[in-house]
C-alpha cells in the first residue's frame, strides 16, 4: 500500500507545462529515486507531494486526500528536505535539529525524553553530533547540508521527501547519506529522494522514477530494468558506460549525445 501517492499531477508556470500528468507513489520500505534533467520538475513534484504547492490532480496521504489533513498532522507524517536547505541564523546545530521536533511540540512546552532521543539519533545518523554546539552558519556547505537532513529526520517522519540530500557532500558522506536513506526505508520508512548522481541512484534506490523535460514520467521501474531500457541515455542525452560490481549495476555518464539523438 502506498503511504503517499500523487496521481495525474499537472502544473504549469507562465503557460508552460512543468508537470504533465505525473503519477508517483511511495510505500513503506521503498526508497524511490526521483531523477531527470535539470528543470524536469523534480523539485516541483516534491513540493506538490509535500502539500507545499497546489497543482491539478490528486495527492493522497494514507489514502486520504492531502488537503483534508490538518497541517500539524501532515507535518508529523511527512519530513521534507528542500533543495539547498540552509539556515541563515547563527543558531547552534543542536537548536536547528531541535526545530525538526516542532510538529511534535507539546502545548505545555519543554522537551520530552522522546524529543531528546530523536534529536540525538538524527544528529548521530547524519554524523553531525560533533558540531552540536557550533553555530550552523560556521559550518562548511556539506556539513550544513547534513545538519538540515538531521533536522528533517528528527521529526521521525513515516515519509521522507529529500531533494538532493547528497549534493555538495564528499564521496564518504554521499555514501553515508544514501546508506542511511536506504536503511531507513528497509526499516519501514517511505523515502523519495531527488538525485543527480546515477551511480548512487542505481545502487541505493529500490525504484527509480525518471522525469523527462516534457514533465512526464519516462520510466518508473527497478534500477536494473531502467538501465536495460536505455531510457536514461535517451532522456539525459548521454552515452553511459555500464558495469556491475558485487551483483549491483552501475553506470557512468561518458559523453553527450548529439542533440537530435535526445528524447
Ligand atoms: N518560481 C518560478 N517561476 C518560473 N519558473 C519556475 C519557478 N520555479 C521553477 N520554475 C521552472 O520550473 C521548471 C521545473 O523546476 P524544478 O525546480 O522543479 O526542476 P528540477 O527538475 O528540480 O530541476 P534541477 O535538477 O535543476 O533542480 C524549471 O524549468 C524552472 O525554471
Amino acid at each position: 500500500m502506498s503511504l503517499l501517492s500523487a496521481r495525474n499531477i499537472r502544473f504549469a508556470r507562465g503557460g508552460r507545462p512543468i508537470l504533465d500528468g505525473v503519477d508517483l507513489s511511495v510505500g513503506a520500505g521503498e526508497c524511490v529515486g526521483l531523477i531527470g534533467p535539470n528543470g524536469a520538475g523534480k523539485s516541483t513534484l516534491l513540493s506538490v507531494m509535500a502539500g507545499l504547492l497546489k497543482a491539478d490532480g490528486a495527492v493522497a496521504l494514507d489514502d486520504r486526500p492531502l488537503e483534508q489533513w490538518k497541517r500539524a498532522d501532515r507535518a508529523r507524517r511527512i519530513g521534507f528536505l528542500e533543495q539547498g536547505a540552509t539556515c541563515h541564523w547563527p543558531l547552534t546545530v543542536e537548536r536547528v535539529v531541535t526545530l525538526g521536533r516542532l510538529p511534535h511540540a507539546s502545548p505545555w512546552g519543554g522537551e520530552a525524553e522522546a524529543d531528546r532521543a530523536a534529536i540525538a539519533r538524527a544528529m548521530q545518523q547524519c554524523d553531525v553530533t560533533q558540531f552540536a554546539e557550533r553555530s550552523v552558519t560556521s559550518l562548511s556547505g556539506g556539513e550544513r547540508a547534513r545538519v538540515m537532513l538531521a533536522r528533517a529526520l528528527a521529526g521521525d517522519p513515516a515519509i521522507l521527501l529529500a531533494d538532493e540530500p547528497a549534493a555538495g557532500l564528499d564521496p564518504y558522506h554521499q555514501l553515508q547519506v544514501m546508506e542511511l536513506l536506504a536503511g531507513l526505508a528497509a526499516g519501514g520508512m517511505a523515502v523519495v529522494v531527488v538525485l543527480h548522481d546515477l551511480t548512487l541512484a542505481l545502487r541505493h534506490c529500490t525504484r527509480l522514477c525518471l522525469l523527462d523535460e516534457a514533465g512526464k514520467v519516462a520510466a518508473d521501474t527497478a534500477p536494473a530494468d531502467l538501465l536495460d531500457s536505455g531510457a536514461l541515455g535517451r532522456v539525459y542525452g548521454i552515452e553511459l558506460l555500464r558495469g556491475g560490481h558485487e551483483g549491483a549495476p552501475f553506470a557512468l555518464p561518458w559523453r553527450r549525445l548529439r542533440s537530435e539523438m535526445r528524447a
